[in-house]
Order: structure tokens, then C-alpha cells, then sequence
């Protein structure tokens, strides 16, 4: 395994471009020269010991933090004139979310909805009616007035996946959506993602330490390491699959309610 995006023989894009990308806080460097693609369709499972600078790279790609060095591109655009946010979905550690934040799980998920300069758009019927459905969706729906500190994690990260679909997102970014959850609910959790990237043409990057569940879904070991941070890769290359549609929340082509456990 090397540090080097590899040419591939593939028929879908790069959704995420990482090139040279290096990272430091405080002169101490966490990222070394990353080279990586996420392609379209891909699932892409990012491992790595604690500290091994996993969040500082999620964070880097959604625009938080700025690489000392190299160049990220979204979707094909470079980072500074990318405007396409609604097509990235973004679910950070759950440790950062505070559980006395004063919302209800439908205000949760209607946020997804307000771009980054519209936090006073009015609501419409149509936005009202994706809520609705990207909770039916996610099977949290009974769930919809309660206040979101009160959930558990597993139907927190729920919440937050409603959050991200509302908005139709063609890539999901989840910083360990099962830290501190069950292993029963982790199962069912994981379930709910392998269904949404297999049947709705959903591309993932997701932090996780099961190695486990890494290595049986990508089936094998890291695709690339650079430091101490390992790809697991599930690549979907067959051109047929291309037209597969979306999973689209009103208005879209399909609805379908995800059953899963936990
Ligand atoms: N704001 C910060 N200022 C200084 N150092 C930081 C900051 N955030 C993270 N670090 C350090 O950078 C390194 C990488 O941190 P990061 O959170 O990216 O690791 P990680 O792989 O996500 O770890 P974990 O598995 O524990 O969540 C760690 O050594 C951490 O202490």
C-alpha cells in the first residue's frame, strides 16, 4: 500500500479530490502529503488509531479547517469556488453535539433545509412534507416532538441522517456515527447505511473503528494508508449501475421506508 491516488479504470467521478494535502496544528503535522480520491458511489470507511488526524480530514474537506499545503476539490470544483454545499451531508462526532440544544427532532431536520445564509427562510408546504417524509424514511417519525437531547444515540444519528437526506445529499460524511451506541443498534445502524449507499446511490466517507464491519462490507483490508490513517474502500464501478435512481425525499422517484433494528 502507498500514499498515491492510483489512476483507476472507473466510470464514476471524484466526489472528494485530496492532493497533497498536508495539515498541521501548531507546527505539530497531523496530515503528510495526502493523495486520495473519493470516488461517486463510493464507500469509503476511514480508520486509524485515536489521533491519527481522521476528524482533522473530515473537517478539512467540509471547509472547517484550510490545508497548510495541496488542494481539495469538491465534486470536481476547487474548494474556493464550490457552491454546491446542499450536496454534502455532514454528521460530525456526536460528542460535539450538545444535548440541551433547545430543538425538537423535526426542527433538526428542517435545518438541514437552510443554506448557510438562509437560517430565516420561511418555511414552505413542499419543505414541511420532506421533513415529514425524511422521517417516515428513517423510521423516526413517532419520534418528531421530542426534544433531541432526549433521544437515544442511535435514534439521534437518525435524526442527523434525516437531517442530511432532507437536502437530497449525494454525499454523507459521518465522523464515528456509532461511538457509545450498542452493539445491537451499531449493527442495525450500519444496516441502515449499506442499505442507503447500495439501493440510493449515496456515497460515503465514514469514520469508524470496527475494523470488523470495515473489512467484511469492503471485503479486505485497507485500500491506502498514508501515516496512520487507513481507506477501506468499496469502489461500485460497473457502468450499468450508474442509472440507478437517487433515493429522492418528495418529489423524487422513490420513497421507500428503511426497516432496520435499534
Ligand atoms: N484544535 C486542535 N488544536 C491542537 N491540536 C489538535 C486540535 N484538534 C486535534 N488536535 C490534535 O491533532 C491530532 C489529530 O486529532 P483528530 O481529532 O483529527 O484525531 P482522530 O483520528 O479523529 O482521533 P480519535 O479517533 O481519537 O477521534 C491529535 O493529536 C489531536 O490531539
Amino acid at each position: 500500500m502507498n500514499n498515491t491516488a492510483q489512476p483507476q479504470a472507473h466510470c464514476h467521478e471524484p466526489v472528494v479530490t485530496l492532493a497533497g494535502v498536508s495539515f498541521s496544528y501548531e507546527g505539530k503535522q497531523v496530515i503528510r502529503d495526502l493523495n486520495f480520491n473519493v470516488l461517486q458511489r463510493d464507500f469509503v470507511g476511514l480508520a486509524g488509531s485515536n489521533g491519527a488526524g481522521k476528524t482533522t480530514l473530515l473537517r478539512i474537506i467540509v471547509g472547517l479547517l484550510k490545508p497548510e499545503q495541496g488542494e481539495v476539490r469538491l465534486f470536481g470544483e476547487p474548494y474556493s469556488s464550490f457552491r454546491g454545499w446542499n450536496r454534502i451531508g455532514y454528521v460530525p462526532q456526536k460528542n460535539a453535539f450538545n444535548p440541551l440544544f433547545p430543538a425538537t427532532v423535526r426542527e433538526v431536520v428542517l435545518s438541514g433545509l437552510y443554506g448557510r445564509n438562509k437560517l430565516f427562510k420561511r418555511l414552505t408546504a413542499a419543505d414541511t412534507r420532506k421533513c415529514e417524509d425524511a422521517l417516515e424514511i428513517m423510521n423516526i417519525a413517532d419520534l418528531a416532538d421530542r426534544r433531541i437531547g432526549q433521544l437515544s444515540g442511535g435514534q439521534q444519528q437518525r435524526a442527523f441522517l434525516a437531517r442530511a437526506l432532507i437536502n437530497n445529499a449525494e454525499l454523507l460524511i459521518l465522523d464515528e456515527p456509532t461511538a457509545g451506541i450498542d452493539a445491537e443498534t451499531q449493527e442495525g445502524f450500519f444496516e441502515l447505511i449499506r442499505h442507503m449507499h447500495q439501493h440510493h446511490a449515496i456515497t460515503f466517507l465514514m469514520v469508524s473503528h470496527d475494523i470488523d464491519m470495515l473489512e467484511d462490507y469492503m471485503g479486505g483490508g485497507p485500500e491506502q494508508v498514508c501515516g496512520k490513517l487507513k481507506f477501506y474502500v468499496r469502489h461500485t464501478h460497473e457502468p450499468q449501475n450508474c442509472s440507478e435512481t437517487r433515493l429522492h425525499v418528495s418529489g423524487g422517484t422513490k420513497r421507500e421506508k428503511i426497516e432496520v433494528r435499534g
